[in-house]
């Protein structure tokens, strides 16, 4: 059979490690979820890399993932919210494989990543501290406006604010089409 490989892309929260797991499992293929392929490479949760290491070496590492997908014929891949926002990775991306933008509004997002922001960086404030109520749906609505333009740069766009079992039967109607 020839190569496919699904990558998906979105904000933090729009449920790409969700979907990514189920979509693989009932397609029959590997699930390849870069964040925890980079924990593993570094021996380091995402915080405590951020915290030693910066957002630039983590970036680095999500270049490094991305090329790594390139070892499996079939796969669905979990890319982290920030990966391809940076052009070059969008397009080495769409390369390798077919990338699938999983679309939530900042309302959502809010919901879902209120109880979990302690697990991702880019939701603290300068004190170290996960961001709270109006702060956090504030800075969800203005990171998700900066980055919205370079999501849409993927070729499918795919409305994941219903059941994660839904949205895997969306995404894979939309891929057969
Ligand atoms: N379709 C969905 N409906 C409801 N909750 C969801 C859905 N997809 C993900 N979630 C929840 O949202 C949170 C973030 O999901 P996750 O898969 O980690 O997103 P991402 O990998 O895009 O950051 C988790 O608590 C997850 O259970
Ligand atoms: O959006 C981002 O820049 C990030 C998203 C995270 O992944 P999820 O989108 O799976 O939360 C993780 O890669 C890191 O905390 C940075
Ligand atoms: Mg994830």
């Amino acid at each position: 059979m020839s190569i496919m490989r699904i990558y998906l892309t979105g904000f933090m929260g729009s449920g790409k490690s969700t979907i990514g797991k189920l979509l693989a499992t009932d397609l029959g293929w590997p699930f390849v979820d870069t964040d925890a392929w980079i924990e593993e490479q570094v021996g380091m949760r995402i915080p405590q890399y951020f915290a030693q290491e910066g957002e630039a070496a983590f970036r680095k590492r999500e270049a490094d993932a991305l090329i790594a997908t390139a070892t499996h014929r079939h796969a669905v891949v979990a890319t982290g919210g920030g990966m391809l926002v940076d052009p070059d990775r969008m397009q080495h991306a769409q390369q390798l494989g077919t990338v699938v933008y999983l679309c939530v509004d900042a309302e959502t997002l809010y919901h879902r990543l209120a109880p979990d922001a302690a697990h991702r960086p880019l939701l603290w404030s300068n004190d170290g501290t996960p961001l709270e109520g109006t702060a956090l749906h504030n800075h969800i609505a203005r990171l998700l406006n900066r980055r919205r333009a370079a999501y849409e740069q993927a070729p499918f766009h795919v409305d994941a604010d219903s059941s994660p079992k839904a949205v895997v039967q969306r995404v894979r109607r939309l891929l057969a089409s």
